[in-house]
């Protein structure tokens, strides 16, 4: 059902970069408002147009095009280009426009200087998942983003899985974990595969045992909503199979990489945010 004041006004909603994250976005936007209601603009013409197309919204061959008399714009540009973006469409998006950005690593004081300090900004934390509507997308407010501009976003957002709001201090970290996550599982996944050929199976099965194993495992860890280590406990027999496998990680230090791969990235976005121009 779409909602009629999501932006403020029934006004349309913009969304500005339509690639791998713009494009999941864009179908919860879809859901939310309605195609009728919503823009694309694009760097690559041809990409965004054909993105329009696909999903029945009106192609803006400018990003000036796009916000003029938008009640929101959704940027889904990379962190390098947000700069250029917001002094770009200063003046012509509505003073009062919401502006959501889930570019990682750039802080909303950065895009409410570069609009003029008049917008309501809100950072989300999104992840690839949430092409399925199986996300989770993680809000913070800006200083001039009210509680009813949070509400906004999550309605905005709603289609891309679960949404969670934290203190912006915590989106770097928030982005080691369940922004780049789903690369890390698919990692788990790719492995566990290959362990599965170097076993035997054929790549297919490997596969698909693969897939499903971690597929299952988290939808049981959310569904049962125990300590992971409870579940791990479950699976583990005594001198069974599985503490055999599990001690092989624990000795290879997979605990201590994960925490180390998180924080890399977190480190990352902190430095994505860093020097802006
Ligand atoms: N991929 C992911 O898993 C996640 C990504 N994000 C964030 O989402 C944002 C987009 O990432 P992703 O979708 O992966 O990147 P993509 O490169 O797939 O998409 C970005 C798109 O924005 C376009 N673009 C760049 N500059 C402009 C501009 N000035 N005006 C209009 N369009 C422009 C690009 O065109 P061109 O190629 O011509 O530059 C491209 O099509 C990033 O800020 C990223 O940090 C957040 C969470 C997860
Ligand atoms: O790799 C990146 O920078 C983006 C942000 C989080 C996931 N992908």
């Amino acid at each position: 059902m779409p909602i009629e004041n999501v932006s403020g006004t029934g006004a349309d909603v913009a969304l500005i970069g339509a690639g791998v994250m713009g494009e999941a976005v864009l179908v919860s936007l879809i859901d939310a408002v309605g195609a009728e209601r919503i823009r694309i603009s694009d760097g690559r013409a041809e990409h965004g147009a054909a993105v329009a197309q696909r999903h029945g919204v009106r192609w803006c061959a400018t990003n000036t095009e796009a916000v003029d008399g938008v009640g929101a714009v959704v940027i889904a540009v990379k962190p390098k280009d947000v700069g250029a973006l917001a002094t770009e469409i200063d003046g012509v998006l509505d003073a009062a426009a919401l502006v959501v950005s889930i570019a990682a690593g750039i802080p909303t004081a950065y895009l409410e200087s570069r609009l003029g300090g008049t917008n309501p900004v809100v950072r989300v934390m999104p992840n690839t998942p949430a092409t399925i509507g199986h996300g989770v997308s993680v809000l913070s407010a800006g200083t001039s983003a009210t509680a009813d501009h949070l509400d906004r976003t999550e309605q905005l957002l709603a289609g891309t899985g679960t949404v969670l709001r934290v203190d912006e201090a915590y989106q770097d970290v928030v982005t080691g974990i369940s922004g780049s996550g789903p690369a890390y599982v698919f990692y788990l996944i790719d492995a566990l595969a290959e362990a599965g050929v170097l076993g035997g199976l054929s790549r297919d099965v490997a596969l698909d045992l693969a897939r499903a194993t971690v597929a299952g495992s988290g939808a049981m860890a959310l569904a049962s909503g125990e300590h992971p280590a409870i579940l791990r406990e479950r699976v583990s027999s005594p001198a069974g199979t599985t503490v055999a496998g599990v001690r092989e990680l624990d000795e290879r230090g997979v605990r201590a990489a994960v925490i180390a791969a998180v924080d890399a990235a977190r480190a990352r976005s902190v430095e994505l945010g860093r020097d802006l121009p």
